[in-house]
C-alpha cells in the first residue's frame, strides 16, 4: 500500500512514537511524507519515506494530487486541533479529497493505531 505520514508540529513526537512502534509493518509498505514529518521519522527509524514539500509549502496539496490520481491508499495525518495553521485550506482540501476517493485517513493517534493494526491483520491473513 501507499501510505502518507503527516503531522502538525505539536504532533510530531506522537507520529514518531507510533512509527517506531509499528515500524515493522510500516516497512512493508511504500511510505510518503510531508517534508519535516518524513525527515524526522526517517531520522528516528530505518524507514524509507518519499518526501514531498513541507505542509505549509504545498506538501499536503502534493499528497492530495496523489489521492486524486489513485496513487495513495492510506493517510495518517495527526492534526493539531488547538493551533491554527496558515495552510488550513490545504489541510481541509486533503481531508476532503480523501473523503471523495474514500481513502482511509486517521487524524489522531488512536485511529492511526487502529489502521496500523489492520495492516498487521491483513499481513497475517495473507500468510495464513
Ligand atoms: O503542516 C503539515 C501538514 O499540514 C506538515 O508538514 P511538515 O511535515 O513539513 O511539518
Amino acid at each position: 500500500m501507499k501510505i502518507a505520514l503527516i503531522a502538525h508540529d505539536k504532533k510530531k513526537k506522537e507520529i514518531i512514537r507510533i512509527s517506531k512502534e509499528y515500524e515493522e509493518i510500516l516497512s512493508k509498505h511504500e511510505l510518503f511524507g510531508t517534508g519535516t514529518t518524513g525527515t524526522k521519522i526517517m531520522k528516528a527509524t530505518d524507514l524509507k519515506i518519499h518526501l514531498f514539500k513541507s505542509g505549509p509549502l504545498g506538501g499536503d496539496q502534493q499528497i492530495g494530487a496523489r489521492v486524486s490520481e489513485g496513487e495513495m491508499d492510506m493517510i495518517i495525518f495527526l492534526r493539531d486541533p488547538l493551533t491554527s495553521q496558515p495552510h488550513e485550506p490545504d489541510v481541509n482540501a486533503l481531508i476532503r479529497l480523501s473523503d471523495v476517493y474514500e481513502i482511509p485517513l486517521a487524524t489522531n493517534k488512536s485511529t492511526a493505531i487502529l489502521l496500523f493494526k489492520e495492516l498487521e491483520n491483513l499481513a497475517k491473513n495473507r500468510l495464513s
